[in-house]
């Protein structure tokens, strides 16, 4: 088992485009990580800088103490010590399934009767004992993902990559597969980095998520983190599906040529130096909301401040709707949740989504829409790139904004002077 670390890694592809830029991040010793985020955003590249596929341009990457890459030097990807599994074509369709499993052991040289070993141990593990001789194209596509994961680990690996391994799996099998891998890289301490499109499964398994935007890490948090505090609109958006409306705050938020106003007492401002998305230590950040965060917890959004130029962002959970002949919103889309339907409305040429309990209206009903809270991001604040141990890095547009002192550490913490700064 092995930590994974990447400092400032970039990686130009041949004619110029940016793969990966300045990542920094360190996977730990038996953590599970996924890495999410919009198409082209370097997941990826990522993984297959770590594999050894790819080598970057800039920086370094090591695998537990050993430097495996950098521009100069890079370590062959059989020689790296790594397990991966790949959405598709992952088993050789003219080989058994014990042949298909044991490959890597033949390839390493390990004696025929240690590979049979080895390789009833690892069916057993992925719950198909006694295949050794069945033919893959007599499988379901669940089995042949877990003959895929038992080649992977076959070997036994210090690093566990997955791309998008169970994304071609339909539900529930993907469901309880995703089970299955959770607990069987657990059991086995194994440091997983996984590349998924799929948000829910992305939180719903790792101890960390990255996300990426144009191959920088925008936030890397716990599942907990990400959705409680982002440290962007972007994030909000992305993880959660947030509305982001720009506009001003000054106490209050009123959002631009909108109806649109949310008082101070609903609102958590973020990106300063109280904000505990800011920490550089994830574990001295209060939960929001509670007596240890009060300069981020609602209503003690400096309500004296005239903080300018702000983005809101305002996650579905947060907004309810009131049906309301005379309300200035209409329902556009309408789908059945077990909870509550998930509804798009469109207030005054702003497209918000509601996902509050226990909230049932259909296509076409006239409402008032409720913001129960929302976080606003002045503009020009710093944000934290992230809440773990992995980059602080600001989002592309605040780093062209200008307005940057650096990272949140050049400030003094809690600092009032600071938060005063974040203005425009
Ligand atoms: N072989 C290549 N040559 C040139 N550019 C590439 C190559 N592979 C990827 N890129 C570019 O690098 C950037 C990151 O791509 P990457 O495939 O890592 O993104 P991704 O997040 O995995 O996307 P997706 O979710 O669509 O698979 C994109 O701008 C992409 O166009």
């Amino acid at each position: 088992m092995s930590s994974v670390s990447l400092e400032s890694v970039s990686l130009a592809y041949p004619g110029g485009r940016l793969g990966l830029a300045d990542v920094d991040l360190r996977v730990g010793d038996g953590e599970f990580v996924a890495l999410v985020g919009p198409s082209g955003s370097g997941k990826t590249t990522l993984l297959r800088t770590v594999a050894g596929f790819l080598t970057p341009t800039a920086g370094s990457v090591r695998i537990g103490e050993a430097v495996v890459a950098t521009a100069a030097r890079s370590v062959e990807p059989e020689r790296r010590g790594l397990g991966m599994v790949f959405q598709q074509h992952a088993v050789w369709p003219h080989w058994n399934v014990g042949r298909n499993i044991e490959y890597p052991l033949r390839r390493a040289g390990v004696a025929r009767a240690e590979r049979r070993r080895r390789v009833a141990e690892v069916l057993e593990l992925v719950g198909l004992s006694g295949a050794e001789r069945r033919d893959p194209a007599t499988l379901s596509g669940g089995q042949r993902q877990r003959v895929a994961i038992a080649r992977a680990i076959v070997g036994r690996p210090r690093v566990l990559l997955l791309d998008e391994a169970l994304s071609a799996l339909d539900e529930p099998l993907r469901d309880r597969l995703r089970l299955e891998l959770r607990a069987l890289t657990r059991s086995l301490g194994l440091t997983v980095i996984h590349v998924t499109h799929d948000r829910g499964e992305a939180l719903a398994l790792a101890d960390r998520v990255v996300v990426l935007d144009g191959g920088r890490v925008q936030q890397v948090g716990t599942p907990t983190e990400l959705i409680e505090r982002p440290a962007s609109p972007f994030v909000a958006a992305f993880v959660s599906d947030a509305t982001i409306v720009p506009g001003r705050l000054h106490g209050a938020f009123r959002a631009d040529g909108h109806p649109l106003e949310v008082p101070a007492a609903r609102l958590r401002v973020r990106g300063g130096a109280a904000d505990p998305a800011s920490a550089a230590d994830p574990a001295s950040a209060a939960d929001p909301g509670s007596a240890a965060d009060p300069a981020s917890a609602p209503g003690h959004a400096r309500d004296t401040d005239d903080m300018g130029a702000a983005e809101l962002s305002i996650q579905p959970e947060h907004v309810s709707v009131v049906p309301d002949p005379e309300g200035d919103a209409v329902v556009s889309s309408s789908l059945f949740g077990r909870s509550g339907d998930e509804l798009v409305v469109d207030w005054a040429g702003v497209t918000i989504r509601s996902r509050a309990s226990g909230v049932r209206c259909g296509e076409g009903t006239r409402v008032r829409v409720v913001v129960e809270r929302a976080d606003a991001f002045p503009s020009g604040a710093l944000q934290s790139g992230s809440t773990g141990s992995g980059r602080l890095a600001p989002p592309r547009d605040a780093q062209s904004g200008g307005a940057q002192a650096g990272a949140p550490e050049d400030l003094p913490a809690g600092s009032e002077a600071a938060a005063a700064t974040v203005g425009s």
